[in-house]
């Protein structure tokens, strides 16, 4: 019933790489006003409509792949459905000085980058058994590779010193494993490991701005459908992007929800996980490196079970 509901407020769907020809939405259009997404195969499926509904909040948008010409098309659409700017560039997410320039180009434009969006991937159907030894290192360097090698150019350059969020899109391929997909399973699970709190991003020291790790598998916060039945996916980050830093700890249904329509046509079978890598934020009194969020009623000084390990069993922090 409550599916079926949801259903009918779907918005219509888009076939290719094409803005929605309506938007519907629940947060105020100037959400993310004077902001700046980086965001990786943004010329395309998911990153374009990422792309596209971060504009519409008011985000101005870097889309960078390795066709020039595809995210020159894609920039002057979005550009057209949303009346911000987005700037197409060139990169190779296996290479890192092709990230480098591409970060530095956005910046002396820009002057800042509040979200980097590790959206490129790489990926085919195929047999474990007829995978070459290149096509499974291919698609290993693209995805998890090219989401550390991207995350860390931005975090020497910038975030280190500013904070910023890391949103890395994985998927559910490795949960219980995947026909044809060993190598993208393979590659995926490794970026959701090295989103783990444990990772080397959690705690920049001392003194320093820390570093929120927390995941989001695309549920909708009251346990309603999931992205792939209902069509839309609600990007965890938004819950660090736009609540207040109280917020970043407790209950996802505590938080403020963000709905980007994606094309349904986007889903090949295994759900997309969004997962924040990376918020920085003040400095928290828990000296544990899994909060980094200082505020006056923070959520780990109140009794009882801290409300950020309760969904669905995965490591949202330390
Ligand atoms: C990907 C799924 C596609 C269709 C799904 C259709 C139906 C779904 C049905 C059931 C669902 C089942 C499973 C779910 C599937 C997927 C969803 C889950 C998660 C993730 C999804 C995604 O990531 S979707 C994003 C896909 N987008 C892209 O891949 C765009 C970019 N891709 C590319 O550029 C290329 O495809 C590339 C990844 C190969 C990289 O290009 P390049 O660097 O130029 O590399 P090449 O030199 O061309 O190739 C390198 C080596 O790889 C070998 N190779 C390439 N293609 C294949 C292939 N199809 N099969 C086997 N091997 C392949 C190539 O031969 C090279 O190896 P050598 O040894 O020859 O050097
Ligand atoms: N579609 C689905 O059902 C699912 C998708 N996902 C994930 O969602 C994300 C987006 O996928 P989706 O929209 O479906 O696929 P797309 O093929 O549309 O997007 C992948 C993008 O990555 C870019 N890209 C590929 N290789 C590189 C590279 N070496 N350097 C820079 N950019 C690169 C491509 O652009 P270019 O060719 O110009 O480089 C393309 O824009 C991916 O991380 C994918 O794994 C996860 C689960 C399911």
């Amino acid at each position: 019933m409550a599916e079926a509901a949801m259903a009918a407020r779907v918005p219509p769907d888009e076939d290719g790489d094409e803005c929605l020809p309506q938007y519907r939405h629940l947060l105020s259009p100037d959400l993310l006003a004077g902001q700046v997404a980086f965001i990786t195969g943004g010329g395309s499926g998911i990153g374009f409509r990422i792309a596209e509904i971060f504009m519409r909040h008011g985000c101005r948008t870097v889309i960078a792949s390795r066709n020039l010409q595809r995210v020159s098309e894609a920039s002057k659409k979005l550009m057209a459905a949303t009346g911000q700017q987005c700037l197409p560039l060139s990169i190779d997410v296996r290479q890192p000085q092709t990230i480098a320039a591409a970060v530095d180009e956005a910046l002396k434009e820009f002057q800042r980058i509040d979200i980097l969006i590790n959206g490129a991937a790489g990926n085919f159907l195929c047999p474990a058994s007829a995978l070459s030894f290149n096509a499974f290192k291919t698609v290993i360097d693209i995805d998890t590779m090219g989401t550390f090698n991207t995350s860390k150019v931005l975090f020497e350059k910038y975030f280190r010193d500013h904070g910023g969020v890391i949103v890395n899109i994985t998927a559910t391929l490795s949960y219980r494993g995947q026909a044809l997909q060993v190598h993208a399973g393979a590659a995926k699970a490794a970026i959701g490991t090295s989103t783990h709190p444990a990772g080397a991003w959690s705690h920049v020291g001392p003194g320093k701005k820390r570093v929120l790790p927390k995941y989001w598998d695309g549920k909708m916060p009251w346990g309603g459908a999931s992205v792939n039945r209902c069509g839309y996916c609600m990007l965890g980050f938004g819950m660090s992007l736009f609540s207040p830093p109280r917020a970043l700890c407790s209950q996802p249904d505590s938080s403020v929800a963000f709905f980007p329509p994606l094309k349904r046509s986007c889903w090949n079978g295994s759900a997309p996980r969004f997962s924040v890598l990376l918020q920085s934020l003040p400095r928290c009194h828990d000296p544990s490196p899994c909060c980094g969020v200082g505020t006056q009623q923070h959520p780990c000084e109140q009794p009882g079970p801290r409300p950020h390990h309760r969904h669905r069993g995965l490591p949202t922090s330390g």
